[in-house]
């Protein structure tokens, strides 16, 4: 036999009852079960406002209008009219009842705990005496039981407490007396000895479930709600949160403890302590398994069950000498606070016993602290206790799982999940039981930290990347096309998915939490994007506060630049193919390097040298293994590799130039690469890199271009200038021709110098081979002495640079997680 509850939800439309009539249709075909009804969805509330409104003197004769047509429509939907009458007179017969009741406390304004548990108990007996009159009209045999009489409990009214052995013989000898019956029973009401209605506090229908199936030793009880089961996170903060088929009833009190409000833990206890399995079911989805909770689960491979959080507590910190070595102190602590009803959410203590930390809800927090004062009256004007202080605006996270006990690397892996997103751990608690690791932070970072521990344990989900991109021209358009080609490939390969959350050019910014569509971003940045504002957009990406973080930065412009120092502060990672942060000040190249460790972030700029090439990782990974660059030769212009490569023969300089600008090589503004600068910047880079701190002006640049071109104040100007110098650059080609040399523009950093130079070379020569766009690059290091290691390809173009920038995008959602 088994115990059927239905919660408010389930009860609440004509609609959802007749799925409950089916489903208890369905399960009497089989045994006939016992059937614990909620009241109506709301009713409960409205019985509150109604009866303290009535202490108030004040008019609730709206509420109650509203109580009588929600249960009035459900009859005359659910039943024939012939059949309708009895349940009319019935229900009349409830509301004058508590018409009276309310009447009465209007006169007195007064309300008593035990009248108040009066008026509630209309709302489960309505519900379930209609419901039963319904289900006698679809399969008979369906007898409506009030409740209140079989379950007795002391006359603690508002959360009374059960006499488990009389409720049980009680219960026992109804069953056997109406055996065959299908039994709707109100839920959550009860009575004392003197037969006054209690009621059983918080979750009581779900109570009533379990006394009644322990009582009965039901083979199973079915908890109906509205939603599939238990799940890893509150579905409402994590997208990504799936359904637990089953849970030991230790880690269901455990999850449920903070938070999770699909079942209230101390109801469990009676069907605990029979071994009785609950199993959690979804009325709008019956056939969904649901979460099954029982002693015997079967192993599970996932780390941890679930994260369960509660989002405002406050915490009270007590420091002091007379607390250490002092036996009777925490007794004296906390049963004071139980004593007064504060219920203590967690605690921790310092092993030197200098100080105690614990949790409570805010609304508690200044009771305790008043009854804390007067009880150490005598510590604290002895000074052996400082004056306790209170912390507001905390949330509780906790992972949950009896699989975490005795595995190592579980706090670890929930501590760097919070690190790395910058969430600071206000304090810590782990049970010895080991099925629960509880940390306190900030309410503002709640969401984000639930997002990013699931990430962190649940890794066969895929681990979200939330991308906050700048620029949208011909880089970081083609970056998105190509987030948009390769994001099943990302899915389906490295578990990740990348949303692109934040968008934004000179013109427009956007937003979308969901993810941008990549398909039509570019509409809708147009059509529904705000005015940029370069501040506001990064403000808001720190605001949203969203777990894993990326900010791209795919523009040419100074002002980006020195946001980067505060988005690494927000524990934010940044990857950028904009040179100009790298290339400006020595201190803030190294600021960035160093606020990006501190805050355990990515800063990663392998677009900074030759495009998509592999040339910073390279010399990173030189670098950290310990090796030293003796030498770097290259070739890290494509812009002047194309032209030099395709200058020739009856080509004209302008002309080459205006190819390479027109292929994507050029910087957004040719002059930079022309003029050796954008050259000089990478090679700034990779001279720091390898460990030489130096600045701009220590670069000596060996220019290419005539005064004319140099001095050219716009791009337009520059252009004219070309052409007019048509002569110098032919002469320049053809004196290398002449000596069957080509053209070619080497940077070398060799003893912590670094030049530029204009060169001739013959067939000789290693760069002497190179076509497109190509970049090379031959670095000599203690290990590379005598052959060095060379990278060679194309070092510019919207395609391997976008390429590069989405490598690194993928490198911080995926390297070392
Ligand atoms: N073209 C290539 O082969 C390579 C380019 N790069 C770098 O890529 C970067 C982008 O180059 P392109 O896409 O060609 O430039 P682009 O001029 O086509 O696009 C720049 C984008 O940045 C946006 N932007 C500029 N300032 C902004 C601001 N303050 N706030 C928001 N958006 C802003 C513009 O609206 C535009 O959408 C440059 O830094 C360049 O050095 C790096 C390696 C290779
Ligand atoms: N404009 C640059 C592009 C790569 O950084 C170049 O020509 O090399
Ligand atoms: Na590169």
């Amino acid at each position: 036999m088994k115990v059927l509850k239905f919660g408010g939800t389930s009860v609440g439309s004509a609609e959802n009852i007749k799925t409950l009539l089916r489903l208890v249709g369905e399960e009497k075909q089989k045994n006939s079960p016992v059937v614990v009804l909620s009241a109506m969805s709301g009713v409960t509330n409205l019985l509150t406002d109604m009866a303290e409104m009535a202490e108030r003197g004040e008019d609730y004769d709206a509420h109650l209008k509203e109580i009588e047509a929600k249960h009035f429509a459900v009859i005359r939907s659910l039943l024939p009219a012939a059949a309708q009458n009895p349940v009319f007179t019935r229900l009349k017969i409830f509301f004058n009842e508590l018409e009276d009741l309310l009447q009465a406390v209007a006169n007195l304004r007064e309300l008593s705990l035990q009248t108040k548990d009066q008026i509630l108990s209309y709302g489960e007996r309505c519900s379930t005496f209609m419901i039963s009159h319904i289900a006698s009209q679809n399969f008979g045999d369906a007898l409506y039981v009030n409740g209140s009489d079989l379950i007795k409990t002391d006359s603690n009214f508002g959360q009374a407490k059960v006499d488990t052995e009389l409720t049980e013989m009680l219960i026992n000898n109804f069953y056997q007396e109406n055996k065959g019956k299908v039994l709707f029973v109100t839920g959550f009401i009860a009575s004392n000895a003197a037969g006054r209605v209690t009621t059983l506090g918080r979750g009581g229908s779900d109570y009533t479930a379990a006394v009644w199936g322990a009582a009965l030793n039901a083979e199973e009880i079915e908890i109906w709600t509205d939603v599939n089961g238990m799940m890893t996170a509150d579905p409402r903060i994590v997208k990504k949160a799936f359904s637990l088929p089953e849970l030991s009833y230790t880690e269901a009190m455990e999850l449920s403890y903070f938070g999770a409000k699909v079942i209230y833990p101390p109801t469990m206890i009676p069907a605990f302590m029979k071994k009785i399995p609950i199993v959690i079911k979804n009325t709008f989805e019956p056939d969904f398994a649901g979460t099954c909770i029982k002693s015997d689960v079967k192993a599970s491979s996932l780390p941890i069950k679930g994260i369960s959080s509660i989002d405002h507590i406050s915490i009270i910190n007590l420091t002091g000498s007379g607390m250490v070595g002092k036996a009777g102190f925490s007794g004296r602590l906390f049963s004071l606070l139980s004593r007064e009803q504060i219920n203590v959410v967690l605690i921790t203590q310092s092993s030197s016993e200098h100080s105690i930390t614990f949790a409570v809800k805010p609304t508690d927090a200044s009771q305790a602290i008043s009854l804390i004062k007067k009880e150490f009256e005598l510590e604290l004007d002895a000074k052996k206790l400082e004056l306790p202080e209170v912390e507001n605006n905390l949330a509780v996270l906790a992972i949950v799982g009896e699989n975490m006990k005795r595995t190592p690397g579980m706090s670890g892996r929930l501590f760097s999940a919070l690190g790395r997103n910058g969430i600071n751990v206000r304090a810590i608690a782990q049970g010895s039981s080991e099925y629960n690791i509880s940390v306190i932070i900030s309410k503002d970072d709640l969401s984000k930290a639930v997002n990013a521990v699931h990430d962190a344990f649940f890794t066969d989900l895929k681990r979200t990347l939330n991308v906050f991109c700048l620029g949208t021209g011909n880089i970081g358009k083609t970056l998105f096309n190509q987030l948009k080609e390769q994001m099943p490939f990302l899915a389906a390969n490295n578990d990740l998915q990348v949303k692109v959350t934040g968008i934004s050019n000179t013109r427009k910014m956007i937003f979308n939490t969901d993810g941008l569509s990549l398909e039509n971003w570019e509409a809708e940045l147009n059509t529904n994007g705000e005015q940029a504002d370069l501040a506001g957009f990064v403000a808001k990406m720190k605001a949203l506060n969203l777990p894993n973080c990326v900010f791209v930065d795919n523009t040419a412009a100074e002002s980006p630049i020195e946001f980067y120092q505060g988005i690494f502060e927000s524990s934010i990672s940044v990857v950028t193919c904009n040179k100009k942060g790298n290339s400006a000040d020595f201190a803030q190249y190294k600021s960035f390097k160093d606020t990006a460790r501190k805050f355990g972030v990515d800063f990663y700029y392998e677009t900074n040298v030759g495009a998509g090439l592999p040339i910073i990782r390279t010399l990173r990974e030189l670098m950290m293994s310990g090796d030293k660059v003796a030498r770097i030769e290259a070739i890290l212009s494509g812009t002047i590799s194309y032209i030099f490569n395709n200058f020739k023969g009856d080509a004209g300089f302008y002309e080459t130039v205006k190819e390479a600008q027109e292929l994507g090589y050029t910087e957004p503004d040719p002059r930079d690469d022309l003029n050796g600068k954008d050259f000089m910047r990478k090679m700034l880079i990779l001279a720091r890199d390898a460990g030489y701190p130096l600045e701009a002006s220590d670069v000596k640049i060996d220019n290419i271009l005539p005064e004319a071109c140099l001095n050219a104040t716009s791009v337009e100007d520059f252009y004219s200038e070309l052409q007019a110098n048509a002569a110098y650059f032919e002469n320049l080609k053809n004196t290398a021709a002449n000596d069957g040399k080509v053209l070619r523009y080497i940077g070398k950093l060799e003893n912590g110098n670094v030049e530029i130079s204009l060169q001739m070379v013959d067939d000789s020569h290693p760069f002497y081979m190179l076509s497109g766009s190509d970049n090379i690059i031959s670095f000599t290091t203690d290990r590379y002495k005598t052959r060095p290691l060379v990278v060679k390809g194309p070092g510019a173009g919207a395609e391997v640079t976008a390429a590069g920038v989405f490598a690194d995008i993928i490198n911080v959602g995926t390297l070392n997680k």
